[in-house]
């Protein structure tokens, strides 16, 4: 470990599976500064396996670890598109790993990857496994960001509300007094991504061009809203162990006839509405919410959640100094800073743990 250099390589590979966000970021003097970015995308084979682990099937255990080499070549890739912008050592490498499950209730969480090869491919040291102290101290082991919202976005005085829209959607709520509360809502784009793949062999809806093209359908939006996990209290967390294509075809029984764009407005919508309802619970009187993951991409989307929250102004954090594409990379070099000095990076009020834990484990270089 360089112990005297402030830059820190963020990875994050989140459920949307669609690749690797990095960051080179340095936090010299307090700052969190971004230096340089990239995203290296998944090779379509190990994308189709990690989404066919995302469930229990045959073999599996084998077929993780061979995933696991397989993604720290990719979190490799990624490294070494950013280290030339370092001009100097970095001091770790904070990796998420790639969730493919999450069952905080029976105990644990999987972020499957090899930090081992990692470290050998890169030659720094690595920071891994971030969730599974939160939940060997009772908490959920997620959302983790919400810590880092504050610490980048926090505004002493005033409430602030940073909606990240991945696969999942999360909120972090700011308060003036230095609170912080924060939850998954449930689906971002988990199953918008599904349905435009089934239908139209895309990734995601461009900007929601196809959600605009339909109409949201009250009585199958109902249908969707009818999930306990919506209605359940804080601290939550989920993930495609529970949205996945399962949930949505037990749901569409009985709308098959309904034009597929129609169903994608309708999904567009309960993402808008569930993610406003969750930060009408938590705070009244929201004038301004900030929006990153993939998510405030989605003109659409964006449009709907303005609307759901009365017409709040929905703005992307790019306006607070950070593009949305970078906040959880980032997010993870900080957790890998707070790592370093051996500083707490859960917080207990969002996550439910029994106390402020130091997450990660050291795979030195
Ligand atoms: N131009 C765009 N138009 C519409 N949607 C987009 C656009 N760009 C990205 N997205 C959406 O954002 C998703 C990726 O978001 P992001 O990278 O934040 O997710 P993630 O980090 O994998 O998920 P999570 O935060 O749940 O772990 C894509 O799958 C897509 O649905
Ligand atoms: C278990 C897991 O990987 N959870 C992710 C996922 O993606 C969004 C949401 O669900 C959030 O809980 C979390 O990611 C972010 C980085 C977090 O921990 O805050």
């Amino acid at each position: 470990m360089s112990e005297t250099s402030s830059l820190i390589i963020g990875l994050m590979s989140g459920t949307s599976l669609d690749g690797v966000d990095g960051v080179l970021a340095d936090f010299a003097g307090g700052a969190i500064r971004t230096v340089s970015a990239a995203f290296t995308p998944f090779p379509p084979e190990l994308r189709s396996e990690l989404m066919a682990l995302q469930a229990a099937s045959d073999n599996e255990l084998e077929r993780e670890a061979l995933a696991a080499n397989g993604l720290a070549r990719c979190y490799a890739d990624c490294v070494h598109q950013l280290l030339p912008q370092a001009g100097g050592p970095v001091a770790a490498v904070a990796v998420h790993g790639q969730t493919i499950r999450h069952r905080p209730e029976l105990g644990f969480t999987r972020q499957t990857n090899n930090p081992a090869l990692l470290a050998e491919l890169s030659g720094i040291d690595v920071i891994a496994d971030f969730r599974s102290r939160d939940i060997a101290a009772g908490g959920q082991g997620a959302p983790l960001v919400p810590a880092f919202h504050a610490a980048a976005f926090g505004k002493p005085g005033g409430v602030r509300v940073v909606v990240n829209i991945g696969g999942i959607g999360n909120i972090s709520i700011l308060h003036g007094d230095g609170r912080v509360s924060g939850f998954d809502t449930g689906p971002g784009n988990v199953l918008m991504d599904l349905w435009i793949g089934r239908h139209l062999g895309k990734a995601y809806d461009e900007h929601g061009a196809w959600a605009a093209s339909g109409t949201v359908h009250q009585p199958l939006l109902r249908a969707l809203l009818d999930e306990p996990y919506f209605r359940q209290p804080a601290p939550k967390s989920t993930g495609r162990d529970l949205f996945h294509d399962g949930w949505l075809d037990a749901r569409l029984q009985g709308y098959a006839a309904l034009p597929p764009q129609d169903v994608m407005a309708t999904l567009t919508r309960l993402t808008a509405v569930t993610i406003a309802d969750a930060i009408r619970a938590a705070h009244a009187g929201i004038d301004t919410v900030h929006v990153c993951g993939g998510g405030a991409y989605n003109a659409t989307l964006l449009r709907e959640l303005g609307a759901a929250l009365d017409g709040a102004s929905v703005a992307s954090t790019a306006a607070l100094g950070i593009a949305p594409n970078r906040v959880e990379a980032l997010a993870f070099a900080w957790l890998g800073h707070r790592f370093l000095q051996r500083q707490p990076g859960n917080l207990p009020a969002v996550t439910g743990a029994r106390g402020p834990r130091i997450l990660g484990a050291l795979y030195p270089a």
